[in-house]
Order: C-alpha cells, then structure tokens, then sequence
C-alpha cells in the first residue's frame, strides 16, 4: 500500500524543473513526466534518444551514506568517502556522533546538522551508531526547503510495518528525539519514500570510493522492467545520470531495472515484492523460458530422467516446475529447497578460497547438480571474472585466462539473448571498467 499522494502529475512536473534548475535543464532535453500505463506517473521520452545517449542527470534532494545495520560505519556522514582510524578517531568531536572526515567536520553544512543531532542527546556518545548514520539521508529533510517538502511529498511511499521499526530503532538512538505526530509523521514518510525510490551505490571520484544512496526525484519516477532500455550510474555522490542501453523512440516509456539482471524470475520477483511491493509483468516475466536463458534451471528430479525443469505459471511467486524433456511437474516447495542447496553450495565458495579453485569447483563439481545456465552458477562465473580483473598477488595460468575469456563471452550471450543492449555490466565484462 503507498502513502496518499495529494498531487497533479503536471504539478509534479513542475516542482521537478524547479528542482533540476535552469542550468540542469537543457533545451534539447530527451524526457518528461506522464502517467504511466505501467504504474503511476513515469519519464517518457520526449524525442527520439540514441542508443547511449545520457537521457537524464537528476541531483539528489536527499542523500547520506550507504550503510546496513552493523557494517560501515567508517563512512563520512557527509562526502561519503572511507575513514581511516579507530571510531573515536573519526567521530565528530562535537558530541553529534558522526563519523566524519576532516573537511567536512569543520564545513557549515556539517554545523547545522550537528546542532541538531546534540539537541536530540543521543544515548551513546562515546560510539558511533550505525542507526543514526543510517538516518542521517532521512534527518535532512528536516532542512528542506517548502517546495523541496512539497516535492519529497509528491514521491511515491509504499509503507510497511519494517519501515516503522526503521523509525523506532532511530527514535531509540536519542533522549529527546521530536515525538510530536506531525514530526513522526514526516520522518515516517520520508523513510518510505526512501525505500521506494531511493538509489544505491559505489562511485569513484577523485579522493576514492565512496558509497551512497540518495533520493533523486526525477530518476525515482522510472518505472521498472526486467529488460530495460536505460540504465544508471553515480556521477558523485549527489548526482546520477540516467543512460540508454538501446534506441528509444519519442513516445516510449524509460525504464531502469530495480534488479540484478541476470537473476531468475523467480528471485528478481521476490525481490521486487519485497522491496518495492509489486510484481513485473513485463515478456521477459511472462516467458518461463526468460528470452531462451533458462536462468531458472534446475535438473529433473524423476529418476532416470536428465532433462531441466523450469517454472510454469508465470505471475506468481510460488509456481509448478515442469521438466522439458520427461515432463514431470514438481511443486515449488521442492524446488524451491533444490535452488537454496545449489545457492548456498556455490556462495559458500565465492570468495573462500583462490580463483583457481573457484573455477575448478564451477567447472568440475557443479555441473554434477546445477545447470550451466542456472543464474547461481552464472553469478559464480561473474564473481570470477571480477576477481580475476582486479589487482590481485594470485598468479593465473592459460587455462584460467581462457575460462575467463568463456565466461565473459557466456555472460554477453546472456545479455544479447535478454535483448539488455549496452547495459552497464555487459560495458564492465567486455571493456572491463572496474
Ligand atoms: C520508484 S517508484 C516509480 C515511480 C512511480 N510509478 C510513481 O508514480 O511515483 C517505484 C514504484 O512504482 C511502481 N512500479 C514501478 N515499476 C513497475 C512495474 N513494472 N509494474 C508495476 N508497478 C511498478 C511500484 O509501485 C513501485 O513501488
């Protein structure tokens, strides 16, 4: 269920050229807002757009670093970028009990939300909390400006009884956090729109890595599909930009994909109801052979038989799995638990031990109980890819380059066969852009 949005959709419209500004709004501009057939409002392309033409550049109205509930917390709560040292190096030694780099401990934007945060008391002021810095992207609306509020009101907020645990873990973090219901109110609704439009990820920048999440009000009005004809990426930490993987035709809607690509059905669906509340009807969903990919696959489990099963119903989340060759039909339960033994097998490997042995345990042992196309085995062959791209002291043989040269041609077939133009991973296999 979503949040009741009390907005026209030209309104809305209007309030996202107010917030891009002149200077991002350029007159030969490839977009505009409408009500989407597929949910909602979306972006439209408003003339025709070459294929990896940028489409958008949207800024953030809201963003903060990118944390989960025990991890990172060596994050600047302002630039994002990695701390070095000890907690009590690095927090704010001003009580607000931030992690903070030098730069960005003295500036004026870091002052204001540091007044605020030591007015609230928090409970523990000798550690850093990885809550508060979670918070941190959703505090700041409390800075907004009138038509920035009303903008952030506009937003899509699909609630969930896990977004108010969200809040209460962060009112629990201080003594004398606003109670008032307008103020929880607010935050509430913030936290959902957050979950529902918000963006995740690394991007590079001249001082290092830095990992954030941001609210863009634009980019978050991209619908979703499984097969999308646009795709983003960071270009700092308050800035995204919205690119086309293929041509895209005055007219058509722009979608990005809210999933990994190369997941199953099956997964990217539960991922999507998870988080975002809705289930994808778009031809890749609706085909139990997704584009020809098999990336559901798992071997027959009637004896004798060594064909691959696949689900049958489309459009649910728990569907009949039917075998291609003997035809047997199996429930989702037992293949549901097949599909977990095969996940956990294989990620139990990723990363554990050298490459070497990586690729003989996906060359020799998995092929005895996954099939090659299952996307398990497949991410398995990504991983490798990735580690052998990147610096490493491990020394690799002519039959390690040359798994690697197969896998990365697997992977770009996959992509080719999902119709996935010139997304970003398929740019990171072949110009290897790490
Ligand atoms: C980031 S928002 C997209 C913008 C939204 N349509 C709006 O009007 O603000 C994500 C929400 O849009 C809807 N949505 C996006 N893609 C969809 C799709 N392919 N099918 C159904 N609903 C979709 C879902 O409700 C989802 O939670």
């Amino acid at each position: 269920m979503s949040l009741p949005i009390k907005i026209s959709t030209s309104e809305l419209a209007a309030l996202i050229d107010e917030h891009l500004g002149v200077k991002n709004l350029d007159k030969n501009r490839s977009w505009k807002v409408l009500d989407s057939p597929i949910s909602g409002r979306g972006v439209f392309a408003s003339r025709d757009i070459a294929a990896g033409e940028i489409i958008l550049r949207d800024v953030a109205l809201l963003a903060g670093p990118k944390t989960n509930d025990t991890a990172n917390v060596n994050t600047c709560a302002l630039c994002c970028c990695h701390l070095e040292g000890n907690a009590l190096d690095v927090m704010c030694k001003n009580g607000c009990t931030l992690p903070l780099c030098r730069t960005c401990a003295s500036s004026n934007r870091h002052f204001d939300e540091c007044e605020l945060l030591k007015d609230w008391r928090p409970k523990d002021r000798n550690k850093i909390n990885s809550h508060i810095l979670r918070l941190i992207s959703i505090v700041r609306c409390v800075f907004l400006q009138d038509q920035q509020q009303k903008l952030l009101n506009a937003l899509q907020a699909n609630s969930d009884k896990y977004y108010m645990v969200e809040l209460q873990k962060a009112v629990a973090c201080f003594e004398n956090f606003p109670r008032h219901k307008e103020m929880l109110e607010y935050f509430y609704r913030t936290i959902c729109a957050f979950n529902t439009n918000a963006f995740e990820g690394n991007c590079q920048t001249a001082e290092g890595e830095i990992r954030v999440r941001g609210l863009f009000p634009l980019a978050g009005l991209v619908n979703h599909q499984c097969t999308p004809n646009a795709d983003h990426h960071f270009e700092d930490g308050q800035t995204i930009v919205l690119t086309a993987t293929r041509a895209i035709r005055q007219g058509e809607e722009i979608f990005t994909s809210y999933t990994k690509l190369l997941w199953s059905n099956v997964m990217r669906n539960t991922f999507l109801m998870v988080t975002k509340k809705f289930m994808c009807s778009c031809p890749r969903c609706l085909d139990p052979t997704e584009n020809g990919t098999y990336l559901s696959a798992l071997f027959c489990r009637a004896q004798g038989c060594k064909g691959i099963v696949i689900p049958v119903q489309t459009k649910t989340l728990q569907p009949d799995w039917r075998c291609t060759t003997c035809e047997s039909v199996f429930p989702h339960s037992k293949m549901a638990r097949y599909q977990d033994f095969a996940l956990n097998t294989i990620n139990n490997r990723i990363n554990k031990g050298s490459v070497a042995e990586m690729i003989t345990f996906i060359n020799d042992m998995c092929p005895r109980f996954c099939p090659s196309s299952n996307y398990v085995l497949v991410e398995a062959k990504l991983n490798v890819i990735w580690r052998m791209s990147r610096p490493t002291t491990e020394e690799f043989n002519e039959d390690h380059l040359k798994c690697k040269e197969r896998y990365k041609e697997e992977i770009v077939a996959l992509l080719e066969k999902l119709g996935a133009g010139d997304c970003t991973l398929k740019k990171l296999i072949t110009e290897e852009i790490l």
